[in-house]
């Protein structure tokens, strides 16, 4: 794997913005290069390597989009109803059945009774909808007047053309990009390989669940968040468990880890006390690259190279946890896979609350989205502040992101919400 040099960022004494760290991030990252060809089952979640280029038109050929009646449209009278007779069947999959012998020499003047995928007779262009149409007898159809030219036909290439690119290189593959890879007749897709991330908790208060509490000890919740985070980015994650505030242990676990991954995360031990040993680790075994970025929660998130492996060392609260993942180490996880990375879509919504915050750092709050009587979208601060508070993210929808300049938010005012479901 390509490593990265202990200088890989250049570090100032003013906090990084999310964005600075994001942008260094993608500029300085180098990705893994390892390509391995899966089936297109297996392809869901896994990052495309190759740009996937059209090899034939979607659809194949012209076919019908309906159940009902193909014509040629200049056969229909412009104004009043037509009645044409039928002269064959088009069946999906089957060849076009001629059914009316005088017409094997073309369809000119006849309709044609056709189903929904099948290809469209040639020379005709059109085709009404079965329920718009009444049967007549003798083997006729009457057409009623209005249609338009072309209506409910499919025309060959309209979705994708031979030759377009029809999924990017570094596309996480989503459901519906298998069903287009399938519809172009990929069987197998070249995906990178998944990125090995080895994760633990730290802190002498910190007890495995399952385990005995002892009195100040709390259950390791960060681990557990954590997983789930890492599973949703297709990574492969090794639990290295629960290691005491103890630098030497610490370090030697690190080293450890990052010798046999791409990335080490780990939670706790990295704000200002002594009994922070996580960043003294990062310090003592490999390079520091940034501590402490303007953003809340989450300001003393970590990040460091240790054998030429990024590690990112995130806050202790679990709400710090969730949100620095979100916001650092998602895309880091994005930049090392070779993965695409776009900002997450931010939506206009009308602020239930008031806030004040400090100008200079980013701030996300905790929010349950409602409908007004308007029918305007509101966001409603949960109750419960401190990111400690696991149930401000159980209880909520997602998150409002202040950005750096603000300082207070009044009631009314419009603010930006992120829906979880595009953060992890
Ligand atoms: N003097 C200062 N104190 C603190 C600062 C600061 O700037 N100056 N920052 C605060 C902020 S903000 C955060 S966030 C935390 C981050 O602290 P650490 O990363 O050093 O984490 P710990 O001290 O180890 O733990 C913090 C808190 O989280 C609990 N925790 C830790 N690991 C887990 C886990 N796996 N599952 C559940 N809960 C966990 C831990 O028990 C502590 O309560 O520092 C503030 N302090
Ligand atoms: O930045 Mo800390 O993450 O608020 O608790």
């Amino acid at each position: 794997m390509a490593q990265l040099s202990k200088d890989s960022f250049a570090a100032d004494d003013r906090l990084m913005t999310v964005d600075e760290a994001v942008a260094a991030i993608f500029a300085r990252m180098p990705c893994i290069e390892d390509v391995e060809p899966v089936s297109l089952i297996e392809a869901e979640g896994r990052v495309l390597a190759q740009d996937l280029i059209a090899p034939r038109d979607l659809p194949g050929f012209d076919n019908s989009a309906v159940d009902g009646f193909a014509v040629c449209f200049d056969d229909l009278a412009p104004a009043v109803e037509t009645v044409l007779d039928l002269g064959g069947r088009a069946a999906a999959g089957h060849a076009l059945a001629i059914t009316d012998c005088r017409t094997a020499a073309g369809f000119a003047g006849k309709a044609v009774r056709i189903f929904t995928g099948a290809a469209m007779p040639e020379g005709m262009d059109t085709v009404f909808m079965q329920e718009d149409c009444r049967r007549i007898s003798d083997g006729r159809v009457s057409l009623p007047p209005g249609l338009s030219r072309g209506a409910n036909r499919r025309l060959r290439g309209e979705d994708i053309s031979v030759g377009e690119t029809a999924l990017r290189a570094g596309r996480r593959l989503r459901p519906e990009d298998l069903g287009l890879a399938a519809a172009l007749g990929f069987d197998r897709l070249g995906v990178r390989r998944r990125l090995k991330v080895a994760i633990f908790s730290t802190g002498d208060e910190i007890v495995s669940p399952g385990e005995p509490l002892k009195p100040s000890a709390v259950y390791d919740a960060n681990r557990f968040l954590l997983q789930g985070l890492l599973r949703r980015q297709g990574v492969s994650v090794t639990d290295l468990g629960v290691l005491a505030d103890d630098t030497a242990e610490i370090r030697a676990a690190i080293r450890a880890a990052a010798r046999e991954h791409d990335l080490v995360l780990t939670s706790g031990g990295v704000s200002m006390g002594e009994e922070d040993h996580v960043k003294a680790a990062i310090c003592d075994e490999g390079a520091l690259v940034f501590w402490r970025l303007a953003i809340k929660p989450g300001r003393p998130v970590a990040m460091g190279v240790i054998e030429g492996v990024p590690f990112v060392g995130l806050p202790g609260n679990p709400v710090a946890v969730f949100i620095a993942f979100a916001f650092i180490a998602r895309p880091l996880i994005a930049a090392l896979s070779g993965a695409e990375f776009e900002p997450e879509r931010r939506f206009p919504v009308k602020s239930g609350f008031a806030y004040k915050k400090k100008a200079g750092r980013r701030e996300y709050v905790r929010v349950v989205v409602l409908t007004d009587s308007t029918g305007a979208l509101v966001a409603e601060k949960y109750g419960v502040e401190g990111a400690a508070v696991l149930t401000s993210l159980t209880r909520t929808h997602g998150l409002v992101e202040l950005p750096e300049d603000v300082v207070k938010v009044a009631p009314g005012d419009v603010i930006n919400f992120i829906d979880y479901d595009l953060i992890r």
